[in-house]
């Protein structure tokens, strides 16, 4: 450090010793509460007040220092340092300087108003993002949500115009996910830097209006575009799109509410840092680079160990020593355990000079926290800045080893500002470059530290290529590389050693000269420094003044910045997802509405159709089972009527075998009878068939593919109940059959030339053979022919008339005795019920078989009526369902919509009021 600086230090040193430490009207009030001369300006001290009020930071600047207020409250300065040059006595004439120090104050206090607007319109927005997450989350579950997915031909997803290689991120906080192998060039990333905005959101909202035109022919592009809410499917060879295809709805509604529950624990972690009233600045880079000697720079300490071989194998967190009640030394944080300062059981005390050994090779601990008095004021120190608590981290090297790396891409989610150290000889390894890449996903910026500039001989050559580098890595950092990109030599710039052991008031700082001057290293003996050593620090400070800006001006950037974008992404995310659901949910309900329309009619026909139906089998087989009956009845009375009229077959053996005639007669018949039967039968199948067939026509008619045909074999019917007429009809043929009167009578009056004797014989042999009165015919007889001729006649006469009349009436058997046996038979039949009994038989059997196609239609018709009833349930249950769903998802886009609107409209980028002119002379 040059003299001139070491005398400025010097004079704000003297200056500070006599100004700032003000009798102190509150003995409670800690000494070193006031930044600032609160009495010589009003504004400020009024500032002062509506921050105290409002900002939440504990009051980082509170009122006069003289006038302390009654009501003063210790907590609201906690941590909260006077920073040492900073308070003015009352009635101390103010000088142009501290007029200058007072505007830097005003300013830096409208900025902190600023900033608190932010940042408490950020918190809300994240409350409500939280909240709208969450009735997602509870609509997801109940209404598995659709994600957009590409069709199958277009999976092809297009790639990023990005020179950067295979890096996908698929997860949010700037976690590192290696890029699959089979996809090279394929680049994803989880949240875009704030400038990036306004694409995602263009991006997003020409997404939207392509998901209106189709709303389920998502474009590989909004599947894409998915950042947030991207789903994580690595399996196999498929693409992305391709498995949210192959996956069932519901794997993907549980994958999308994991995401979720991510994304608001996220947004939680977010809201909690935001609310944070330090900041971090991780000071990372490639092994080797100099980043202890970069930070021990800053402090203008020799705190951290330096080497030339790689030494910092844990992460160095240095922290004013205020925080630690003014105590300078370090705490180990053992490994496992969440830091608390206030538990000494998750860390071990050090001494500073022991973090030599504590840092090398370190098997114990993770990080250590070092508490150091700041030896700057604060207009030069970042620690001690007036303004926020700053905690700056000295990380290992990117690429000592896997594990050490992607814990410094896990902390970045805690980080507000990376600075990042490349040598300038090595420039930016493939390590450094992807961390780069994954640091933008929430850092718009980041601070390039060129360090070990004085080794390079080529100066503008170096410049220009790592300036080129810087473009292709983070283009916003590039557009503003005067601010962010820095060429320095860290090891020029003269650092202190660390006083030996614990110590310090907690006040000023002890060597606020800016150290240097007791460094056996440091070269003190040329107080304008050599002309190369002066350049350098002025590059130096020149860096320091450009970090203390982008640190503490552009905190908002650095701090509200991430949570700004992430909420923009999530919310592009819900946007998209909520259209394109609001679409799904209404051509949904277009659809279950254009079913119920059809579905209804459909119903009510097949209600109609089944009492219908019913009525209809039940007539035509009751129509069919009575005709039946008759049909058999008739064929059966006339078959048993004619059977002796019809030709049997049957030929008269003569007398000697007539009872064998009457036997065969009988068996005739009876054949014929049951031949008759056979034929109902027969007739009845016929008429069975077209049963079947109407109740089958039936059933197609109003169940169509529906209708169960059952195969029918009308072949089958009445085998089991044949009937039995042989053995049911026991005719016993007796001596008289063969003698029927009537007959023969009838047959006697056909054929013409028959004598007296015959008619006598007749008479007589019909009162023989009728009856019992013969001797009463005889006598008739007698009186006839008179007693004397009687006499002799009435011997050989009767005898001759008894002979003629058995000839003539066995002459009559063939066709006397059918009659009598088909009289007998049907007396027979009739005595058992045979017509009736064979008919009912019959039809009850057409009954029967007509009864089970009946049944299985009619069981048919209920079912379809009940299937029918039950979709009607369902769909009316979908239609409600997506109903709900519908204007659920239509809110949640006006919703997203306006939460985007309102985070969007947090400017973070235009300078905030009063700061531009505080450091632009
Ligand atoms: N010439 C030159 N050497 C430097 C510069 N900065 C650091 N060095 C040297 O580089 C070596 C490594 O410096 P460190 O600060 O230990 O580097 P580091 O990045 O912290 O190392 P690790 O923590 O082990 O990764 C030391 O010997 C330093 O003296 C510089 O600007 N110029």
């Amino acid at each position: 450090m040059s003299q001139e600086h070491q005398k400025g230090k010097g004079r704000d040193s003297a200056e500070e010793s006599s100004v700032s430490h003000p009798p102190r009207a509150n003995p409670n009030r800690p000494q070193y509460v006031t930044v600032g001369s609160g009495s010589t300006s009003q504004s400020a001290a009024r500032l002062r007040a509506i921050l105290d009020n409002d900002s939440g930071y504990g009051g980082s600047v509170a009122g006069d220092g003289n006038n302390a207020s009654p009501a003063w409250n210790p907590t609201l300065t906690e941590d909260r340092p006077t920073p040492s040059h900073s308070p003015m006595p009352l009635g101390f004439e103010q000088s142009s300087e501290s007029a200058d120090n007072d505007r830097r104050i005003q300013a830096n206090a409208i900025h902190q108003l600023w900033y608190n607007q932010h940042r408490v319109a950020l918190g809300r927005s994240i409350n409500r993002v939280v909240e709208t997450l969450k009735s997602l989350q509870e609509k997801n579950a109940e209404w598995p949500a659709t994600y957009p997915s590409v069709q199958r031909t277009e999976a092809s997803s297009p790639q990023r115009q990005d020179s950067r290689p295979g890096l996908t991120h698929t997860q949010t906080g700037g976690r590192l996910s290696m890029p699959p192998p089979p996809r090279p060039g394929m680049m994803r990333r989880t949240q875009t830097s704030i400038g990036e905005d306004s694409t995602e959101a263009e991006s997003s909202r020409a997404a939207e209006q392509r998901t209106v035109a189709e709303p389920r022919l998502i474009t590989p592009q909004i599947a894409q575009e998915f950042s947030i809410l991207k789903l994580d499917l690595k399996l196999g060879a498929l693409h992305q799109t391709e498995l949210v295809h192959s996956l069932e709805k519901n794997s993907i509604a549980s994958l999308l509410d994991g995401k979720i529950s991510t994304s608001i624990k996220h947004l939680l972690s977010l809201r909690e840092r935001i609310e944070d009233t330090s900041s971090k600045v991780l000071v990372t880079g490639d092994l080797n680079a100099g980043k202890s000697t970069f930070c021990n720079a800053l402090l203008r300490r020799k705190v951290l160990p330096e080497d030339q071989q790689p030494c910092t194998s844990i992460f160095c967190e240095v922290l004013d020593a205020r925080e630690n009640g003014g105590i300078e030394e370090v705490h180990a944080v053992h490994k496992d355990s969440i830091y608390n300062r206030h538990d000494e059981s998750t860390y071990d005390v050090f001494r500073l000079a022991d973090l030599e050994k504590l840092v090398t090779d370190n098997d114990t601990y993770t990080q250590c926290k070092i508490y150091l008095k700041d030896v700057r004021s604060i207009d030069e120190s970042l620690l001690n800045n007036g303004v926020v608590d700053i905690s700056i981290i000295d990380a290992p090297g990117l690429n000592s080893d896997t594990t050490k790396t992607t814990a410094i891409f896990a902390r970045q989610e805690e980080i507000d500002v990376v600075v990042f150290i490349v040598s300038a000889a090595n420039h930016f390894t493939q390590t450094a470059k992807e961390f780069i890449w994954a640091a933008a996903a929430e850092k718009a910026y980041i601070f390039i530290v060129v360090n070990g500039y004085d080794t390079i001989r080529d100066k503008e050559r170096c410049q220009k290529m790592i300036l080129e580098q810087v473009a292709g890595l983070s283009p916003r950092t590039s557009k503003e590389s005067s601010e962010l990109v820095h060429f320095v030599s860290s090891n020029a710039i003269p650092t202190s050693h660390p006083p030996p052991g614990p110590g310090g008031d907690g006040g000023s700082g002890s060597s606020s000269g800016g150290g240097g001057g007791d460094d056996p290293d440091f070269d003190n003996s040329d107080p304008k420094g050599k002309g190369k050593d002066k350049e350098k620090i002025r590059d130096f400070e020149d860096l320091e003044q450009s970090l203390r800006r982008f640190v503490l001006e552009k905190r908002a950037r650095s701090k509200l910045a991430p949570a700004k974008t992430y909420l923009l992404n999530v919310l592009s995310d819900v946007h998209t997802l909520a259209t394109v659901n609001q679409e799904v949910a209404q051509s949904e309900l277009d659809r279950v509405a254009k079913e119920l329309q059809e579905l209804e009619p459909v119903l009510e026909a097949s209600q109609k159709a089944k009492a219908e139906v019913g009525d209809d089998i039940d007539r035509t087989i009751e129509a069919t089972c009575k005709g039946i009956y008759d049909h058999t009845r008739s064929t059966l009375n006339l078959a048993i009527a004619q059977a002796a009229d019809e030709d049997l077959g049957v030929p008269y053996p003569g007398l000697l075998n007539a009872f064998q005639y009457a036997d065969d007669l009988k068996e005739a018949m009876l054949s014929q009878i049951s031949a008759s039967v056979t034929m109902c039968e027969d007739q009845a199948r016929i008429k069975t068939v077209e049963g079947v067939n109407t109740i089958r026509q039936l059933g197609l008619l109003h169940l169509g593919d529906k209708y169960t045909d059952l195969s029918f074999r009308s072949d089958a019917m009445f085998r089991r109940k044949r009937d039995i007429l042989a053995r049911q009809v026991e005719i016993e043929t007796d001596l008289w059959d063969f003698f029927d009167w009537s007959t023969i009578m009838q047959r006697q009056e056909k054929v013409a030339g028959t004598g007296m004797a015959l008619t006598i014989a007749t008479a007589l042999g019909s009162r023989m053979v009728g009856g019992f009165g013969w001797v009463d015919g005889a006598l008739g007889a007698a009186k006839v022919v008179g007693n004397n001729n009687l006499r002799k006649l009435i011997i050989p006469g009767i005898i001759a008339t008894a002979v003629a009349a058995t000839y003539y009436i066995l002459n009559q058997i063939p066709h006397s005795l059918p009659h009598r046996l088909s009289n007998k038979i049907s007396a027979q039949l009739t005595a058992i019920d045979y017509v009736h009994a064979n008919g009912d038989r019959i039809s009850s059997s057409v009954r029967k078989v007509l009864r089970f196609p009946a049944d299985n239609l009619r069981v048919g018709l209920q079912r379809s009526v009940e299937q029918l009833g039950s979709k009607r349930e369902e769909t009316r249950k979908i239609r409600g369902e997506s109903e709900v769903a519908r204007k659920y998802f239509g809110n949640l886009v006006n919703e997203s919509a306006k939460i985007r609107n309102t985070v969007e409209a947090i400017d973070l980028e235009g300078p905030a009021p009063g700061v531009a002119a505080a450091y632009d002379p």
